[in-house]
């Protein structure tokens, strides 16, 4: 086979044919018990082997990548070669490789294009955005209070209504609809959602032997078949919404007015598919079903990681009193005692609390190893050879514990993203949470307003501290600090005391 690189193996940890780092990755997984982490075990691994590394796990060989300097000559320096999602039989079989995240090549480059200019037309950067997140935040705060039934505090397990609202955010974006907290349908989705961004031993097995045929899997396992029903759900929950969105429109011209303005993603989506077929006489790739699957990837992608965000927010300001009370003295400033929502024009006056999400991502980093990709052809990294047959993983966990970068970084310090000189909150090149690239998050700026918007109006109206089964058990702590296993970091399940918060006494300990 012609190689057109020149570059060395990467260093890495070897192990028995068939079985590579399985039992060495079992042997931990068995010495630490509930406490065990993918993600620690790959930290362990970068740190032993350097910034690229390359292991196997059953037959097939991962790339670990690690590090600002070797991300950024990988995602931006070989973007080209790198943009390329995993491709095995199963997700194959899942997501046919179309939609906005598995996709690659072409399609992909089109739809990503045709996404972000329909974000921006839609005003994702915009006031349009804004009035939506803060629509939410008032239903969400409603609900908290609610919680409270009469109460001055209570403990209370806020993670299905965090959930809940960040769900009717996008479902706004995508449909112009959102739903009851309490509404059936709003569960059910809820409850797939968990099944498909929590690993478990099948995703395992399909990813270190990915040759395995799927008729059999889905036959034999229920773990595979559990994973192809949620994703059957949502794509036909995503069905209906879009059809429903298609059929909510009364006068047809709408769809072929050149001129017509969508409310929604999915009307920019069929306005432009309407276009294609006016000037083409085809679709071409704007079909239905990656319609489907483009609202799939959005929904999916823009709601656990979010929604696990908040939740570590509330989480960090829990364990850290006096930073929380900085951020809501900050807050009550900004937007005043006559109470509204925190907005985008409230950034600059919101240094700390804006540093305080910046070092959480950090800390936390919600996707601790992105999306598992490959490269299209042979390409070097830091000197390296990454093959087309490689799964490559981006160890974003271990990037953000560099201490070069991050001096003292399992301290948490908020004030590593102030500018000394200026005292506003800066932006870290290595702060990496997003991704970097061809492939970084679509949903960044939506998130970052979400979450400013949603944790500053939170913390204006409520003070969280722990639940007291976690204060009493220092051990309950520790591991739900560990976070949970699968793809998306999410805090483990605990309850916070919510107390409302009363002005007069913010201003009397002042
Ligand atoms: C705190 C919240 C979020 C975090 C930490 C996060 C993080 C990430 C990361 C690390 C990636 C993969 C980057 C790579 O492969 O190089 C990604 C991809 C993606 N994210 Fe996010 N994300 C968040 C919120 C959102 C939201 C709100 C949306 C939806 C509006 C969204 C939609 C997507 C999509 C569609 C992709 C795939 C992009 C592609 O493959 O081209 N994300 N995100």
């Amino acid at each position: 086979q012609l190689r057109l690189s020149s570059g060395r193996t990467p260093p890495g940890p070897g192990g028995p044919p068939f079985l590579g780092q399985l039992p060495a990755f079992f042997a931990k997984a068995l010495r630490f018990g509930r406490r065990f982490r993918f993600h620690l075990y790959l930290q362990g691994l970068s740190r032993r082997f350097g910034p690229v590394t390359a292991f196997r796990l059953g037959t097939q060989r991962f790339v670990l990548i690690s590090g600002h300097a070797a991300l950024r000559e990988a995602l931006i320096g070989r973007g080209d070669a790198f943009g390329y999602r995993m491709d095995t039989p199963f997700f194959r079989y899942l997501s046919r490789k179309r939609g906005l995240a598995m996709s690659d090549g072409p399609l992909w480059a089109e739809h990503r294009r045709f996404a972000v200019r329909a974000f921006r037309r839609l005003g994702l950067g915009g006031p349009q955005a804004e009035a939506l997140i803060e629509a939410e935040c008032r239903s969400l705060l409603d609900a908290l209070a609610d919680a409270l039934d009469g109460r001055a505090s209570a403990e209370v397990d806020a993670s299905d209504l965090i959930t809940r609202a960040i769900v009717n955010v996008i479902s706004q974006l995508l449909f112009s609809t959102r739903a009851d907290y309490s509404d059936s349908e709003l569960s059910e989705y809820v409850s797939h959602l968990s099944t498909l961004t929590h690993g478990d031993f099948v995703t395992l097995l399909i990813t270190c032997y990915p040759w395995l045929p799927i008729r059999p899997m889905l036959a034999l396992s229920s773990g595979a078949r559990a994973l192809d029903r949620s994703n059957n759900w949502v794509l036909e929950f995503m069905r209906t919404r879009v059809e429903a969105v298609r059929a909510g429109r009364m006068d047809p011209n709408f769809w072929t007015d050149p001129d017509s303005q969508p409310a929604n993603y999915v009307e920019a989506y069929l306005l432009e598919q309407q276009r294609q077929l006016r000037e083409t006489g085809s679709v071409g790739t704007f079909d239905d079903y990656q319609l489907y699957r483009s609202a799939y990837d959005i929904y999916l992608g823009g709601t656990e990681t979010s929604a696990n965000s908040l939740r570590w927010l509330l989480l960090m300001a829990a364990l850290h009193p006096d930073m929380q009370r900085r951020c809501r003295l900050e807050v009550a400033a900004a937007i005043g005692t006559d109470w509204r929502p925190v907005s985008m024009a409230d950034r600059e006056k919101l240094p700390f609390t804006r540093a305080f999400i910046e070092e959480t991502l950090r800390l936390v980093v919600p996707l601790p190893l992105g999306v598992n990709s490959r490269v299209v052809r042979a390409t070097e990294v830091l000197g390296c050879t990454v093959e087309p047959s490689d799964f490559v993983m981006l160890n974003l966990f271990a990037t953000h514990r560099d201490p070069e970068h991050f001096p003292e970084p399992e301290r948490f310090n908020p004030e590593r993203f102030i500018e000394p000189e200026s005292g506003r909150c800066r932006r870290l090149d290595q702060a990496v949470s997003f991704g970097i690239g061809r492939r970084a998050c679509l949903g960044e700026q939506l998130a970052q307003r979400e979450l400013l918007t949603l944790f500053g109006s939170l913390l204006s109206r409520f003070r969280f501290e722990l639940g007291d089964a976690e204060k009493a058990e220092p051990e309950r702590l520790e591991e739900l600090m560990l976070g949970s296993i699968g793809l998306i970091r999410a805090p483990g399940d605990h309850r916070l005391r919510i107390t409302r918060v009363d002005w007069s006494d913010e201003k009397i300990d002042d």
